[in-house]
């Protein structure tokens, strides 16, 4: 398939990174099939024949991929159309619950879906590097937190990127994350515990995304920073993904294998 006749739809159109995604679609070359919408009559700022629907059955009738940031609320809905249309699934969203991630698991049985808390190249390094030294420093010495702060209408905490970086250090550490998270201290919480992976979420103004993960021993401190400074870059990596994601047989990749990275 060539680039000009990827029909790529945009599921939660009106939003933040619904928007720019109108944007980056159409300047990679590919067709805006169209988008989903609660109310579609509502959407401003299309382009002309541009339909806008309120299932994700009709957007995924026509499009070769859906590229969805929308809420954790339709993942299950937007599987299950998806898979019955056989509509690849380039998915943004966060907040999870663990039955919503069961049902992408299972729709990727049927479908090609990339699934990523973050689609900026820059993020999906920093993972790699988390896992890399979760795997060298000791969890005994090296204490890790993980720090991210984000705009005041963002719904769910920790994000889903500083999620990732912790499942990322607790897979070097061969550990599953839900033993070892701590988040939301407060109080008498008595002494971090050896091998704590903690969390913090910090909310204020139009911050775009930042995220740091910080090893701590009694001898040094290394941190990995991530700053995102425009949501654009969220976008562009989901295009990106849309374009490596169509065609594939079905299954459930990473933005790691959209970059390309080799397996750790
Ligand atoms: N993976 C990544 O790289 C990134 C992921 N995200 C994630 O993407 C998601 C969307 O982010 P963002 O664009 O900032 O959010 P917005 O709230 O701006 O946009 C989400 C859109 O989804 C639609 N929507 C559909 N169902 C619901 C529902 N039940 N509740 C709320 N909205 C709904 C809304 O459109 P309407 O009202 O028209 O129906 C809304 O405009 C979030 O989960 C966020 O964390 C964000 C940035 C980067
Ligand atoms: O809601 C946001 O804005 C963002 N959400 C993602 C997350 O939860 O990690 C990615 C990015 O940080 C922006």
């Amino acid at each position: 398939m060539t680039e000009k006749s990827l029909r790529i739809g945009i599921a939660g159109i009106s939003g933040r990174v619904g928007q720019l995604l109108v944007e980056e679609v159409q300047a990679a070359g590919a067709i805006l099939a169209g988008g989903t919408a609660r109310k579609p009559g509502g959407v401003v700022g299309l382009p002309e024949n541009v339909p806008v629907f309120s299932d994700m059955a009709s957007l995924a009738a026509i499009s070769d991929v859906v590229i969805d940031f929308t809420h954790a609320e339709t993942v299950v809905p937007h599987a299950q159309s998806l898979a019955q249309h056989g509509t690849a699934w380039v998915l943004g969203t966060t907040g999870l619950s663990a039955e919503q991630s069961a049902a992408v698991y299972k729709a990727a049985q049927t479908i090609a879906i990339v699934h990523a808390a973050n689609f900026s190249p820059g993020v999906t390094l920093v993972q790699r590097l988390a896992q890399m030294m979760g795997r060298a420093l000791p969890a005994e010495s090296y204490d890790v937190e993980v720090l991210e702060m984000h705009h005041r209408q963002k719904v769910d905490a920790p994000s889903g990127t500083a999620l990732a970086i912790g499942e990322a250090v607790a897979q070097g550490r061969g550990v599953a994350l839900v033993d070892v998270k701590e988040s939301g201290r407060d109080g008498h919480t008595g002494p971090r515990k050896t091998g704590a992976i903690g969390f913090a979420a910090l909310r204020g103004g139009q911050i775009v995304g930042e995220h740091d993960v910080l090893f701590t021993s009694a001898d040094e401190q290394i941190t990995l920073s991530h700053r995102a400074f425009d949501r654009r870059i969220f976008a562009t990596g989901a295009v990106r993904a849309a374009f490596w994601v169509e065609g594939h047989a079905p299954g459930y990749f990473g933005m790691e294998d959209v970059l390309g990275l080799p397996p750790l």
